[in-house]
């Protein structure tokens, strides 16, 4: 059945081309069914409205929150905000579902069934390109980025919807039998749910971060609780209302909108067993203390990228880093924070090529855009304490976008690389300012001599956040010392190596770190969403000659 054609829009459109222009009968024919918004139409003359879901329904709240649109300051979409005093309803939900979850291994397994066909029909609709469209626009309005960038975040979710149709779900719980020392003994290991759980995202992947952790914390059998950054939430509100229409059952997820002190509030009152968090170091380490360590964490990345001594392929190195560093203006947990190039690259021009490449970067395609977390002064002010490091220089960028409209509460930067010396990074007092994240299009650049390596790898051994990394060559021996001497969870190695893109094929998670959580694949699922239960059957019979022992 076309989504795109269906009677109760029919019906809508025929009623609305009584009275209004042919303009507006053609945008709901191109409104996807589930949809109650249209990307292109929000604006401060006719904004949009995201809601929560809990207990199966619907919800307002008492206040109204104003997102401003970020590439011209309009109040543009309006946020039910669930206050302090409103939470009840999100905590008796959650207390509802029992610690051994909606569903697991022994209890209702039909719903790991179930989920692969609310998966299968998700990633049918997802992939309809009216859909993915629909998608990739409403992810341009609130998270500015190229369409191309918006569109591989769809196609990233779509593709792991795709992943787990069919058995694929009941597969994730796959149990393990291992034989006991007598008869009627065997242990079986099984996968099992934390049953309440909480889900926490930030605004820059606003579907895939969502999507990718609340289906695989619903496969495992949990029931969450999902939270979203307001700047972005309406992305994750219009994928409920799709999943909804694939079946997805209205009591086995919530959605809040709130303020960080209202969620820190339902967190201590609702007590979910496992809470994934996806954000900044500074939220992260509030909440691993507030929920006791119940959390498992996605956080900051400064991301490094070494190239080797082989020096090859330049023009497509220099366009890989240029995508690392300032795709999605930056603003991925996998951009390229760091560049260490081998003294062989000195001459091959690759600086060059990567200053040209950025200035091809343009407000009017969101190739460049606004920053939603630090502001033009903030990164400039930065940049400014680099440069009083001795030997340090701004080899391109550095200055404020011109001509826009942006916010002044945004960030509005080009894209920008400070060269710092290798030795100066490594001073105790310069080093936690050189790998500072810069939640921006920004990068430091450095250089190393045949001798230096052991600097580089110092450098990256200090660091404390360990997400992406890549080790640009193709020597196998460099490839090994530098892979066997570091820990960044998700690691590209070769001369095609990069630090970002990461499809829903590859593990995406941080290393290094025991709350480390990881998105994307069967082994990201089962890891932060089931946890090890072990039962060891022992049903006898009790040996017929069995006698009472003496005491032990
Ligand atoms: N796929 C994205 C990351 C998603 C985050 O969890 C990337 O590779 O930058």
């Amino acid at each position: 059945m076309s989504r795109l054609l269906s009677r109760r829009h029919l019906a809508s459109a025929a009623a609305v081309s009584r009275s209004a222009p042919l303009a507006c009968v053609s945008r709901w024919l191109h409104t996807p069914s589930f949809a109650t918004v249209s990307p292109q139409e929000i604006s401060g003359s006719n904004p949009a409205e995201v809601h929560n879901f809990v207990q199966g329904s619907w919800t307002a709240s008492a206040n109204w929150n104003w997102i401003v649109d970020p590439l011209n300051g309009e109040k543009f979409i309006k946020i039910a905000e669930v206050q302090g005093t409103e939470i009840k309803p999100f905590v008796e939900s959650l207390s509802k579902c029992p610690k051994h979850g909606l569903h697991n291994p022994l209890k209702a397994p039909e719903r790991y069934l179930m989920y692969g066909d609310i998966s299968a029909k998700a990633a049918h609709m997802l992939g309809q390109p009216a859909i993915s469209d629909f998608f990739a626009k409403l992810i341009q309005r609130v998270s500015p980025k190229s369409y191309q960038q918006a569109l591989a975040e769809v196609q990233v979710s779509q593709k792991f919807l795709e992943n787990f149709c069919g058995d694929q779900v009941r597969f994730l719980a796959r149990s393990f039998a291992v034989p006991g020392n007598h008869l009627g003994q065997r242990s079986n290991g099984y996968r099992w749910p934390y049953g309440p759980v909480a889900i926490i995202t930030p605004f820059n992947f606003p579907l895939e971060i969502p999507l990718l952790q609340v289906m695989g914390a619903l496969y495992m059998g949990n029931k969450p609780v999902l939270k979203v950054d307001s700047k972005v939430s309406i992305v994750m509100e219009q994928m409920l209302r799709l999943l909804h229409e694939c079946g997805l059952p209205a009591e086995d997820m919530d959605f809040i909108n709130s303020d960080g002190v209202t969620m820190n509030k339902l967190l201590l009152e609702a007590n979910p067993k496992m809470t994934l968090f996806t954000g900044s170091s500074r939220v992260a380490e509030k909440l691993a203390a507030d929920l006791k360590g119940r959390i498992k964490l996605e956080d900051a990345g400064f991301d490094w990228k070494i190239l080797g001594p082989d020096v090859q392929e330049v023009d497509y190195i220099a366009w890989v880093c240029d995508q690392d560093a300032y795709a999605c203006s930056g603003q991925k947990c996998s951009a390229q924070s760091v560049l260490f190039m081998h003294k062989n690259w000195s001459s091959s021009g690759l600086l060059d090529k990567m200053k040209k490449l950025s200035e091809r970067r343009k407000l009017e395609d969101l190739t460049i855009g606004p920053v939603l977390t630090v502001t033009t002064e903030a990164m400039t002010e930065h940049m400014n304490s680099l440069l009083k490091i001795p030997g340090s220089k701004v080899l391109f960028g550095g200055e404020p976008l011109e001509n826009h409209s942006i916010p002044k509460i945004y960030g509005a930067l080009k894209p920008t690389a400070v060269f710092v010396p290798l030795e100066e990074i490594l001073k105790s007092g310069n080093f936690e300012l050189v790998t500072k994240e810069i939640f921006g299009p920004f990068q430091v650049v450095t250089e190393y001599s045949e001798d230096q390596l052991e600097l580089v790898l110092e450098a990256c051994e200090r660091m404390n956040a360990h997400l992406t990394a890549a080790v640009v060559s193709n020597d196998p021996l460099f490839l090994q010392d530098v892979l066997g001497r570091s820990v960044n969870g998700t690691t590209y190695a070769g001369i095609r190596a990069r630090t970002t893109g990461a499809p829903q094929n590859h593990w995406f998670g941080p290393a290094g770190d025991p709350r480390g959580a990881g998105i994307g694949t069967p082994e990201a699922i089962k890891l932060v969403w089931s946890c090890h239960r072990e039962i060891i059957y022992d049903i006898g019979p009790v040996p017929k000659n069995w006698a009472l022992p003496s005491a032990t």
